[in-house]
């Protein structure tokens, strides 16, 4: 299973997520990312943590202030990035084109959907992941694997239908290592999750929670 934690934009210290998710990830051998602010990306890869941006923009080079490059997130250090997380949607052809400048960069990429029906939609584009999180349990307490474990199968058969190779992930209020061996065994191949981690009073022993069962 592999671990990604968005940190949003929480008020947490992007530096002491990074080297507790760092210091797990090589205990408990498991693969383990952090995916912090835009302006945090260089600081958390120079911790030796794998990174993630949260969003890269559609565009190349050239003029297009404001954007976040996909060339300068490799730069920095990243080595993936979400795209169109629930809180951060975009529309169908720019995901496929941030897709496409994400791989020009050699980024892994994830794209995020609200349901199977999207997540069919987001695996046509050939990303390497997709990530199904239902809107409503964001950032609840309940995981989406206990309280709708039907969308994460249901994402897993849309996804395979469409590009067998494109892996699944879900997210969605997963907190505990039980969240996560139950959503591993529903089919899916990793965690996106946030506020376990990101608004937890001690990081490391909640991602030591994550980890325990794998
Ligand atoms: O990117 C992470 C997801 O939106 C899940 O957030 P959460 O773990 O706070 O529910």
């Amino acid at each position: 299973m592999f671990i990604l934690v968005n940190l949003k934009a929480y008020p947490c210290d992007p530096i002491e997520v990074a080297t507790a998710a760092r210091d797990v990830a090589e205990d408990a051998g498991v693969r383990i990312a952090v995916s912090p602010q835009a302006a945090h990306l260089e600081s958390v890869a120079d911790t030796g943590v794998e990174t993630w941006a949260q969003h890269v923009s559609p565009n190349g080079y050239g003029s297009f202030t404001g954007s976040t490059l996909a060339e300068a997130v490799a730069e920095a250090g990243a080595e993936g990035t979400l795209l169109n997380h629930s809180e951060n949607r975009r529309k169908l052809a720019d995901i496929d084109a941030a897709v496409r400048a994400a791989e020009r960069a050699g980024l892994e990429t994830c794209v995020c959907a609200n349901n199977p029906d999207q997540i069919a939609a987001a695996a046509a584009l050939q990303p390497d992941s997709v990530a199904v999180e239902p809107p409503a349990l964001i950032g609840g307490d309940v995981s989406v694997a206990t309280a709708d474990p039907d969308i994460v199968t249901d994402a897993v058969a849309a996804a395979s239908g469409v590009d067998e190779d494109v892996d699944v992930y879900c997210g969605a209020g997963i907190s505990t290592g039980d969240d996560v061996t139950t959503a591993e065994e529903l089919g899916a191949s990793g965690i996106l999750l946030a506020s376990g981690v990101a608004k937890a009073d001690d990081p490391r022993a909640a991602l030591e929670d994550l980890v325990s069962g794998l």
